[in-house]
């Protein structure tokens, strides 16, 4: 690398002095704020008074667009610096954009087991507005910062997925904003079309602009049982059991530490009579170890146990080491020290550390690091890990199940006709194979991926062409629905939002 500069140093090796100084503080009193904000407006109930005239104005900018010629497309004005990927999306800044301020929860109904909220609406506003009702939507995305819109119109998948399928199959309907101006309602029995082609659509069949979002009874804690495995087909063949074991097991999630050595974890919600004080782990408390350093250390102990967590605390577990991401990020923070003096001001805003990374941050991550999650159906889960091992070996490797309906739309299951168990595995982090090469490794990865009939979340980077991402994705019923509601000169195809040459 060239001679730095003294603000080079400071932003690449030192930039843990600007996350614990500046963006630490700066994340904590935008969560505080807003936190409080949600609180006071859910008390008010003022936001389902307002709803309808912001999709009112949706609709002005929409008619807007039409009278000024349609020229460009159209796509949301959230910002690139916000979602929650590692690219900021170049097309935002040639396309009309359109003001969604959409980022209330509007209402709470338990008689129909039914919670109906804005798309902004983060999953970390969300599971604290249910939990103290004593509900929760059955999949929780772990990250914080995750919104229901880029859920739906992306995908979600948590631990509790092997169950309940994606984020979109716990999803009952979607309000929208055609490229009309229209507004339309759909569900499964309701414009059925539309809504089976909205999840992976990328907001490019409409606006959405409310989703109405099944609910079910929360406990306040679950028994969370840690078991380390050794020897890659017996970590494959208990995994999948206990992904199959749907009665007893409400989550799995598994840590690969190396190709041999993991972590399957399973747990249940259980009655407060039920929890054992002396294990309850309060794994969220600012002094506490990063999650995944407390499952590698009962891995090394070779320790079968459990222990009772604070349901949201399960929930969030991965959100304040970022997954394992914080480490390369502030290499201390799982020191003891840190913990007590700075651990309260965590987790640090992803967005916050995208609108703060310099050029050359971003050149160090693009070439010597991999941010990937593969779905893949759990039959494969074997040979995958052994060549993401070979192409990347990077650990830990975040493994979760998953079960794919066939429903109709853009994720057909590898089976047909039969809906099939699927495994998310996640690689986050620098790789150590020396082969590593970030356009080559990734399309190689892809290649495995679509050879296994699986597909790539779209968050992270794809280097498919336009033929190979409509041969991983159904584009039958998007194509149609394209052309049903118009959207041609209105929203671009999905792969000109997601293809890496719109992504910087
Ligand atoms: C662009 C953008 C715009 C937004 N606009 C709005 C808006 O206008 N209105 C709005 O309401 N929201 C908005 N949000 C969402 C909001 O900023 C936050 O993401 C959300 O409110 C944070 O909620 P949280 O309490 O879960 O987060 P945190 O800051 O993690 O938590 C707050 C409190 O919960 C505790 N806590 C954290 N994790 C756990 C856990 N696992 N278990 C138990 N306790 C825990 C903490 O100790 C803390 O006391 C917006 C988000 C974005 C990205
Ligand atoms: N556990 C998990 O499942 C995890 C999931 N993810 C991924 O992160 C992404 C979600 O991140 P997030 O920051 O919340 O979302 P983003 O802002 O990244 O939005 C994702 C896509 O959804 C579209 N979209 C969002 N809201 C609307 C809306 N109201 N109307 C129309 N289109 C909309 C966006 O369109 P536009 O470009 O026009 O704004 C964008 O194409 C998903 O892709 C998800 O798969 C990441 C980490 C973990
Ligand atoms: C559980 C699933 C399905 C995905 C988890 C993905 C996350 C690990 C990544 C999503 C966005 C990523 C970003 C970073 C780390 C990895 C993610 C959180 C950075 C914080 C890495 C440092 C860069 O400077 C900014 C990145 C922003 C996005």
């Amino acid at each position: 690398m060239p001679h730095k500069t003294l603000t080079e140093i400071l932003l690449i090796d030192y930039r843990w002095i600007i996350v614990v100084f500046f963006l630490l503080p700066a994340s904590f009193l935008y969560n505080l704020f807003y936190s409080v904000r949600s609180k006071i407006i859910f008390k008010l109930h003022s936001a389902p008074k307002r709803h309808d005239a912001k999709v009112a104005g949706i609709q002005k900018q929409v008619r807007q667009w039409k009278e000024s010629g349609s020229k460009t497309k159209m796509c949301t004005a959230r910002p690139g610096w916000q979602t929650m990927s590692f690219r900021k999306p170049m097309y935002k800044k040639s396309s009309y954009q359109i003001n969604c301020n959409l980022v209330d929860v509007l209402e709470v109904d338990t008689d129909r087991k039914v919670v109906r909220c804005e798309p902004l609406v983060s999953m970390g506003q969300l599971s604290e507005t249910l939990a103290p009702l004593g509900w929760t939507i059955p999949i929780v995305p772990e990250l914080d910062d995750l919104t229901v819109g880029g859920l739906v119109m992306g995908t979600g998948v948590e631990s509790s997925s092997h169950i309940y399928g994606l984020f979109q199959h716990i999803c009952l309907s979607y309000e929208l904003v055609l490229a009309d101006g229209s507004v339309v309602k759909c569900s499964e029995t309701e414009n059925s079309d539309l809504f089976y082609a909205v999840p992976w659509s990328y907001g490019t069949l409409g606006l959405l602009t409310a989703v109405e979002i099944k609910i079910i009874p929360a406990s306040t804690y679950i028994r969370l049982h840690y078991e380390p495995v050794v020897g890659l087909q017996n970590i494959v063949d208990k995994f999948e059991s206990a992904s199959r074991d749907t009665k007893r097991n409400q989550y799995v999630e598994g840590l690969l530490y190396t190709l041999d050595e993991a972590v399957i974890m399973t747990g249940e919600m259980v009655e407060d009579s039920e929890v054992e004080p002396e294990k309850i782990n309060d794994i969220s408390k600012w002094y506490k170890p990063w999650f995944f350093v407390h499952v590698r250390d009962i891995l090394k102990r070779r320790e079968k146990t459990y222990e009772y967590i604070p349901l949201r605390e399960y929930y969030h577990r991965h959100s304040r080491a970022l997954f394992w991401e914080i480490q390369d990020i502030v290499p201390f923070g799982n020191n003891v020290i840190f913990r007590y003096l700075f651990g309260w001001l965590l987790p640090v805003k992803v967005s916050l550390l995208k609108l703060t990374q310099t050029e050359t941050v971003k050149k160090l991550y693009e070439n010597n690091h991999i941010i990937q999650d593969l779905l893949v159906p759990t039959s494969t889960m074997k040979k995958c890990c052994e060549e993401f091992d070979r192409l990347v070996n990077v650990y830990p490797v975040w493994l979760c199940p998953f079960l794919l309906p066939n429903n109709p739309g853009m994720l057909q299951p590898a089976k047909g006709m039969e809906s099939d168990l699927y495994v998310d595995i996640g690689v986050y982090g620098v790789p150590k194979g020396r082969r590593f090469h970030p356009v080559d490794t990734t399309r190689a990865i892809e290649d495995l991926v679509e050879k296994s009939k699986g597909f790539q979340m779209l968050y992270a980077d794809t280097y498919r062409s336009r033929e190979e991402f409509r041969r991983m994705f159904d584009h039958g019923l998007y194509d149609k629905m394209r052309q049903k509601y118009q959207c041609q000169d209105g929203f671009p195809e999905v792969y000109d939002k997601v293809n890496k040459n719109v992504r910087d």
